[in-house]
C-alpha cells in the first residue's frame, strides 16, 4: 500500500468520526416534557406534543331578533291580555259594559289605571269615528293604540360606551331576588356577542355566593370578575377597583353588580350614592340599571319608585316575563317612572335576555 493511500483512508476515517460527533451534538435537547413554554409562532396552529388547548369559552347566541327568538314565551304567557281584547271589540255591540270590561282587563294585565283609560278612550274614540266592527280593523286600531302607550318613540339604547379612555360604566341595581346577577351575566354575553371587552364588578359583598355566581357567568365566555374575598366588604369599595381596573385594561364597559338591600331609604341611599360617586372619580357612570322581577306586580312598583328617588335611572331591565300573564306592567313602569324598558328577561337559560322592542312586544300580545 503506497503512502497515498494509507493517507486518504485516515482522511476517511476522520471525516467519519466527525460526522459521527456533530450528528450527536446538533441534535439539540429533546423537547421538555409538558410541551414548549414559549409561544407559539401565528402559522404554528397544532399545539406542541404534551401541551393543552385552551379550554373553549361558549359562543353566546346573536342579539339580533331575540325577542323574535323568545316571543313564544311571551305570547304564552301574555296572549290572553290581546285574545281577551279582541274578543271584547269584536262583540256584536259595544257598549258602556264592554268598555268596562276592556279596561278591567287592562288592568288585570298591570297596565296601570292611568295608561288603561287613556288606550280605552283612543279606542273609543276610534271605534265610534270608524264605525267599523270587521275584525282585520278592529286588530289593527287595537295594535296601533298599544304601540302608543308602549311608546317606541324611547331611547332604549343602552349606554355601554365611554369616552376616551374611560370604560362605560353601568350600574345595576334592584333588590336581591330579581335577577339581578343573573341579568349582569346575561348582558356579559350580549356584549360579548356583540364583540365588546368588559370587565365585571362583584359590589354585591352581602353574600360571598353572589359573587361566586358573577364569577362563573363571566368565566363561561372568558370575562374576569374584581371581587373582594371578605364577606360584607365595602361595596364601594369593591366597585372602585373594578373602575380603576377597567380603566387600566381599557376594556370597553365595567359592569357593576351591586346589592340593593331595601332594610331603608336612607341606607340605601348612603351604600348606592357612595358607589356612583367613589366610581365616578374614575369614570363617569354612562348606564343605570334597574332591575324589576316582573312577576311581583305592585310590589316591584313600589321598590322601583325607591330606588328611582335613591339613584338616577336610565332604563329598566324586566325579568322573569315569561312567568307572568301581567306584561303590562312594562306600561306601567314606563308611565310612573318616565324611564323606559331596555332588556327583558325571558327565562332562565343564559341567552334567555332580549333587547325590548316594542312592536315585537305588542304583536306578541296580539298575535
Ligand atoms: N323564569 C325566569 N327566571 C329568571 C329570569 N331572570 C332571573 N331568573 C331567576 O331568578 C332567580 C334569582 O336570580 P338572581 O340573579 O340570583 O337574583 P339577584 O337579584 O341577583 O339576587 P342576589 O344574587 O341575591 O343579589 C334565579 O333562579 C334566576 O334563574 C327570567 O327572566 N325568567
Amino acid at each position: 500500500m503506497n503512502d497515498t493511500l494509507i493517507l486518504i483512508l485516515y482522511i476517511l476515517a476522520g471525516v467519519v468520526v466527525l460526522g459521527g460527533l456533530a450528528f450527536v451534538f446538533l441534535k439539540g435537547p429533546k423537547a421538555p416534557k409538558g410541551g414548549y413554554p414559549e409561544t407559539r409562532d401565528e402559522d404554528d396552529t397544532a399545539p406542541p406534543v404534551g401541551e393543552k388547548a385552551e379550554p373553549g369559552y361558549e359562543t353566546p347566541a346573536p342579539v339580533a331578533g331575540r325577542l323574535q327568538r323568545l316571543r313564544a314565551r311571551l305570547a304564552r304567557s301574555n296572549s290572553m291580555l290581546g285574545k281577551g281584547l279582541l274578543a271584547l271589540l269584536s262583540s256584536e255591540k259595544i257598549d258602556q259594559d264592554v268598555w268596562d270590561e276592556i279596561e278591567e282587563t287592562l288592568l288585570m294585565a298591570d297596565l296601570g289605571s292611568e295608561p288603561s283609560q287613556r288606550l280605552v278612550e283612543a279606542l273609543q274614540t276610534r271605534v265610534r269615528v270608524e264605525g267599523t266592527d270587521d275584525p282585520v280593523r278592529v286588530k289593527t286600531m287595537l295594535r296601533e293604540e298599544l304601540l302608543k302607550i308602549v311608546d317606541p318613540t324611547m331611547d332604549r339604547e343602552l349606554g355601554l360606551d365611554g369616552e376616551g379612555e374611560n370604560p362605560g360604566v353601568v350600574l345595576v341595581v334592584g333588590v336581591n331576588g330579581v335577577g339581578k346577577t343573573t341579568t349582569v351575566g346575561k348582558l356579559a354575553r350580549v356584549m360579548v356577542a356583540e364583540d365588546k371587552t368588559l370587565l365585571l364588578g362583584a359590589a354585591d359583598t352581602f353574600r360571598a355566593a353572589a359573587a361566586d355566581q358573577l364569577e362563573t357567568w363571566g368565566g363561561r365566555v372568558g370575562v374576569d370578575t374584581i371581587r373582594s374575598e371578605q364577606e360584607g366588604a365595602d361595596p364601594a369599595s369593591v366597585a372602585y377597583e373594578s373602575a380603576a381596573e377597567a380603566k387600566k385594561r381599557g376594556v370597553d364597559t365595567l359592569m357593576v353588580d351591586t346589592a340593593g338591600r331595601l332594610q331603608n331609604k336612607a341606607g340605601l341611599m348612603d351604600q348606592l350614592g357612595k358607589v356612583k360617586r367613589v366610581v365616578e372619580k374614575v369614570s363617569p357612570v354612562t348606564e343605570v340599571l334597574l332591575v324589576i322581577d316582573a312577576t311581583t306586580g305592585q310590589n316591584g312598583m313600589v321598590q322601583a319608585k325607591v330606588f328611582a328617588e335613591v339613584v338616577d335611572i336610565t332604563g329598566i331591565v324586566l325579568t322573569k316575563l315569561d312567568g307572568t300573564a301581567k306584561g303590562g306592567i312594562v306600561v306601567a313602569i314606563q308611565n310612573e317612572l318616565g324611564v323606559p324598558v331596555k332588556l327583558v328577561g325571558l327565562g332562565e337559560g343564559p341567552d334567555d335576555l332580549a333587547p325590548f322592542d316594542p312592536e315585537g312586544f305588542v304583536d306578541a300580545l296580539i298575535d
